[in-house]
């Protein structure tokens, strides 16, 4: 299922003295399969353009298509589309409310008016996904969980509406190391296994080389760079221009380079970097 963005401007409060431009005519399409890193300096309109592919907000002038339909005309079930397209919020957590976590996981598809076999169906899978064992926390109040814990409440929640597109809005700010590492294990199964699209705002550069298959750099709601990481990577200039770096293992390695050793260009992951230290210790490089 596809994604396809034209010429989308949006306009926070026009036509008064706060008027803002936060997105500047961005076209994009984003194909089945992708796991899309979106990131940009602090302002730069990634809440805005994911709001904008669900139909929460509507734009002020361009179009969205979700598989095809054009979300933004009248009579488009948004409902529909919503369940195609799930987001999750930054802190997501501070959104559950049921007593148990099988109550709150169920809600959505509850709201769908699925029956029970099928409820239950979604919300065990939903709860395998990010991790939490069925039978030990369904009765279980989410309250009593830890931070990363009531995190994956709420990211099974969006789950158990069965999205063809997940977009996730930072889902690691505020974790413990631990809990980064178990949300990012997860989101990379979802991809993976599960075959879902994921589009993932994050401000870690570390993150999104790790993860995504293309980053889309936003600065002043426009589209400045969009490409695979070890490309996008490579633009050091316009990443600094718009308040952004790039990975420290790459920072490392174009320091090393500078200092005379023969590394490879491109190295963007820890692992990719343990590799190339192995291979220069191997031919007696350093
Ligand atoms: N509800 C609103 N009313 C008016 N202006 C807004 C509103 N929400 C966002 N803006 C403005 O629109 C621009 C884009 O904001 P947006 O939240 O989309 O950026 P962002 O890249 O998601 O930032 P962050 O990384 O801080 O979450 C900013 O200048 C912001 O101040």
């Amino acid at each position: 299922m596809s994604i396809k963005i034209e010429g989308l401007t949006y306009i926070y409060m026009p036509n008064t003295p706060f008027e803002k431009r936060a997105l500047d005519n961005i076209n994009l399409e984003i194909k089945d399969g992708e796991f899309v890193a979106l990131i940009g300096h602090t302002g730069s309109g990634k809440s805005t353009l994911i709001q904008q592919l669900n139909g929460l907000l509507k734009p002020t002038s361009g179009k969205v298509y979700v598989d095809g339909i054009c979300i933004n005309e009248k009579g488009v079930n948004l409902k529909n589309i919503r369940q195609k397209v799930g987001i999750v919020f930054q802190y997501p957590e501070h959104q559950l409310f049921e007593e148990t976590i099988f109550k709150d996981i169920s809600f959505g598809p509850r709201n769908l008016g699925l029956d029970e076999a099928e409820i239950e169906r979604r919300v065990k899978k939903a709860m395998e996904i990010v991790g939490l064992d069925y039978e030990k926390y369904k009765d279980k109040s989410p309250f009593e969980l830890s931070g990363g814990q009531k995190r994956r409440v709420a990211i099974a929640g969006v789950l158990a509406m069965e999205p063809k597109v997940l977009v996730l809005d930072e889902p690691t700010a505020g974790l413990d190391p631990k809990g980064r590492e178990d949300i990012l294990n997860q989101i990379k199964r979802m991809h993976k296994e599960y075959k879902m699209t994921i589009i993932m705002v994050s401000h870690s550069m570390e993150e999104v080389a790790e993860l995504a298959n293309r980053i889309i750099v936003l600065d002043k709601g426009k589209v400045v760079i969009d490409g695979p990481p070890k490309e996008v990577f490579k633009k050091i200039e316009i990443l600094e221009r718009v308040g952004l770096s790039v990975p420290q293992v790459t920072q490392l390695f174009i320091r090393l380079k500078k200092l005379g050793f023969e590394v490879e260009d491109g190295i963007i992951t820890v692992d990719e970097a343990k590799k190339e230290i192995l291979r220069l210790f191997k031919e007696r490089k350093i």
